[in-house]
Parts: C-alpha cells; structure tokens; sequence
C-alpha cells in the first residue's frame, strides 16, 4: 500500500457556530479541540499527521499548548493557513502533486469523534483513485485522494460535488459507508451521538459540561433551548 499523508483542516477562530445555541465560544473551542484530539488519536496509525490550521489563533500563542496528547504526538505537524478551507487543501493537493505525488492524501474533517482506527483502516482499504466517508446531510466527512488531479469542493452537497468531479477527470469512486464515519458534530442534535457512541475526549468533555441523556426521545428544555435526547444540568450558558 502506498503511503499516507493525513491532513486534517481545523479552524478554532469562531469554531462550530452551528452550536452557539446550546454552547459559549469558550465551550465550542474546547469541544473543538477535543474533537480533534479524538481524530487525531484514530488516524495517527496512517502515516505522518498534518493539521492544516486556520490562522491566526484566537488569542494568539500556538495550537500545540492548547492540546494535550495529540499535539505532542510524534509526527504531527501544523502548518497555519489564513485561506479558507478549499483554498488551502487544494494548495496542499497541488503541492503534493509538485513533488510527484510521493503518497496518497487523506483528508479528515477535525468533528468526527466517533471514528475509529479500525474505521480508517477499512477505509484505505477500499478501491478508487478517489474514496469519500459521505457526512449526513451530504457531506464530505473523509477522502482518499489517490489520484493528484482531483481538488476538493466543500460545502453545499459536498459529496455529490466531489462525486461529479471524479466523473469529470475519469477517476473511480469508493464510497465508504460506515455509521461512526458519518457522524460530524455540527448541531446540537449531534452532540447525542457523542455521548452515546463516543469512545474518547469528547463525551468526557460533554459530560463534564453538564450534558448527560435524557434516557427517552424527549423534547428537555434547558433555559429557552430544546435539546432532542439529551439535557443540560444547570442553566445553559452563553457567551
Ligand atoms: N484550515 C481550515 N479549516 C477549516 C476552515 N473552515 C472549517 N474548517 C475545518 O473544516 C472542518 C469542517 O468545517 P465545519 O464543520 O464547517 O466546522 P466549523 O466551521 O467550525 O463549523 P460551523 O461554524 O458550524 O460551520 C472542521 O474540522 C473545521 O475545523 C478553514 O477556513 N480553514
Ligand atoms: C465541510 C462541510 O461540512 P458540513 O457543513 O457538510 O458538515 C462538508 O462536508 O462539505
């Protein structure tokens, strides 16, 4: 098998806005972090680990004192961007390219906290020059990139997009279908599946937040928020 560069795009600035309903933005950029963490601790048997950040920092300083296991992790690099998601990784798509394309490339989203090693490892496993771990709602939770022609499109359907280019360029598509793949943390319903499924940081976080579930499907009122399936102890706080 071909080596494997992993980059993982990560913005703390504004992080998950998608939950300023049920999180402060203190509380988001902690849970963003510890997301990441998560991800970073499932891919790290791949290859080396670049987490692709958007700069600047909020408040400043360095992304590897503000992680704790991962960022000290050997073989993990962070290389700031200040361009926008799809800029960056395809600057980093056409750099490789560059270099003769010395591995193949897998991006993975920093939100998916579900994901296992056993998850990744099927997943590069999978044929195609392009393979896509598909998001609920559409989404582009994880690509195998195989072939250096292909550029990333994010956002607004992303995995038809991506879908509709490797058809355009001639390229094989896998699609990678697994429940802990497919599970992104962008609203609150979301945070139920991490709680329950969760192996790592992340519901240790949620936990520790107030956030425990409700045992039955059941509108809870926490404040003037509503959580599906899951309540918050104590009034919600906002920032
Ligand atoms: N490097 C980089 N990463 C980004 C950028 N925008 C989002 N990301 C990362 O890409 C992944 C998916 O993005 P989203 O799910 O939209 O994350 P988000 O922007 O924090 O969430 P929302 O504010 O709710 O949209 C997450 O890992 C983000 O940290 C960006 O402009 N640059
Ligand atoms: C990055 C984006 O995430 P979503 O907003 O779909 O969760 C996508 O997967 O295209």
């Amino acid at each position: 098998m071909r080596p494997i560069r992993v980059v993982i795009p990560f913005k703390l600035d504004c992080a998950k806005s998608r939950l300023s309903t049920v999180l402060s933005t203190v509380e988001r950029e902690r849970l963003a972090l510890a997301m990441l963490e998560d991800v970073v601790d499932a891919v790290s048997g791949l290859g080396t680990v670049t987490i692709l950040l958007k700069s600047p920092l909020p408040g400043g300083g360095v992304l590897e004192d503000k992680i704790s296991g991962a960022g000290k992790r050997s073989g993990i690099e962070v290389l700031d961007s200040p361009k926008e998601l799809d800029e960056a990784l395809n600057l980093v798509i056409e750099a490789e390219e560059r270099k003769g394309w010395p591995g193949d490339l897998l991006i993975a989203m920093a939100d998916l906290p579900l994901m296992s090693p056993s998850d990744i490892a099927d997943l590069v496993r999978t044929p195609g020059d392009v393979v896509i771990a598909p998001g609920r709602g559409g989404g582009t939770n994880i690509i195998l990139i195989r072939d250096p022609r292909f550029r990333v499109c994010y956002y607004g359907l992303s995995f038809l997009k991506h879908l509709r280019r490797a058809e355009e360029l001639g390229l094989s598509v896998g699609v990678f279908e697994s429940f802990r793949c497919s599970i992104d943390i962008d609203e609150p319903s979301d945070l139920v599946e991490a709680l329950i499924h969760g192996r790592g940081r992340t519901p240790e976080l949620l936990r520790d937040m107030g956030f425990e579930l409700s045992g039955k499907r059941s509108k809870s009122r926490v404040g003037c928020l509503r959580l599906e399936g899951a309540s918050r102890k104590g009034p919600a706080r906002r920032s």
